[in-house]
């Protein structure tokens, strides 16, 4: 997709593609450091992290398992409802695996709360995070993030990954809607 195709639905450019991949090259250089001689699962939550999940595996020399799980708490708004919901499971039984959780934002850190604390019920050895984004000002409740690419202003944003009703997820950079957009 083009930028221009969508330039007039966005106030803002918060982050480039470039901006996004040096991040992610660094990202990746540590998580190869951290799990050195260890088995490493990444988790991919569907559907915002597809483009996380994509470039950060692409860099690590580390040899990963990958699997997925679908949760929402958003339906097509732009406030959490609390209110997660499993709408597809992992296939891999996660006893004794180090899991990295591969995420798009962290928001009010609702999400990712409960995931966490849904997936360390099924012994893993571990189970980190590693995402994109995350929005300190908007934080309900504390998440224990150990790789964040950009602290980011409580703004709703799309792109790379993130929707606004299911548009806007292709766009290879992250940036703000234009108000007549939620119009
Ligand atoms: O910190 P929080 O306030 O809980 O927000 C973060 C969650 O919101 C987004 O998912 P969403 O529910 O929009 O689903 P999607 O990935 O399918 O777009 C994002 O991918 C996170 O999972
Ligand atoms: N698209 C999008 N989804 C989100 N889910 C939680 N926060 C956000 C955000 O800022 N944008």
């Amino acid at each position: 997709m083009d930028q221009s195709d969508v330039a007039g639905d966005l106030a803002d450019i918060l982050l480039t593609e470039e901006q996004l991949g040096s991040r992610l090259d660094e990202m990746a250089a540590q998580i190869d450091a951290d799990y050195a001689g260890k088995d490493l699962l990444l988790v991919g939550v569907l559907k915002g992290a597809v483009m996380v999940m994509a470039d950060l595996s692409r860099r690590l020399h580390h040899p990963v398992s990958m699997d997925w799980m679908a949760v929402s708490s958003y339906g097509s708004g732009t406030k959490s409802s609390g209110v997660v919901r499993i709408l597809k499971d992992l296939d891999t039984d996660l006893s004794g695996r180090n899991v990295l959780i591969a995420e798009d934002i962290i928001d009010s850190g609702l999400t990712l709360s409960w995931l966490v604390q849904n997936l360390r019920s099924r012994g893993p050895e571990s189970v980190e995070i590693a995402t994109m984004l995350r929005k300190p000002d908007a934080a309900k409740v504390e998440v224990d993030v150990k790789y964040v690419g950009f602290d980011i202003p409580n703004e709703f944003v799309v792109g790379y990954g993130l929707d606004y009703a299911e548009k806007y997820r292709n766009l290879p950079f992250i940036g703000t809607l234009a108000p007549h957009v939620y119009a």
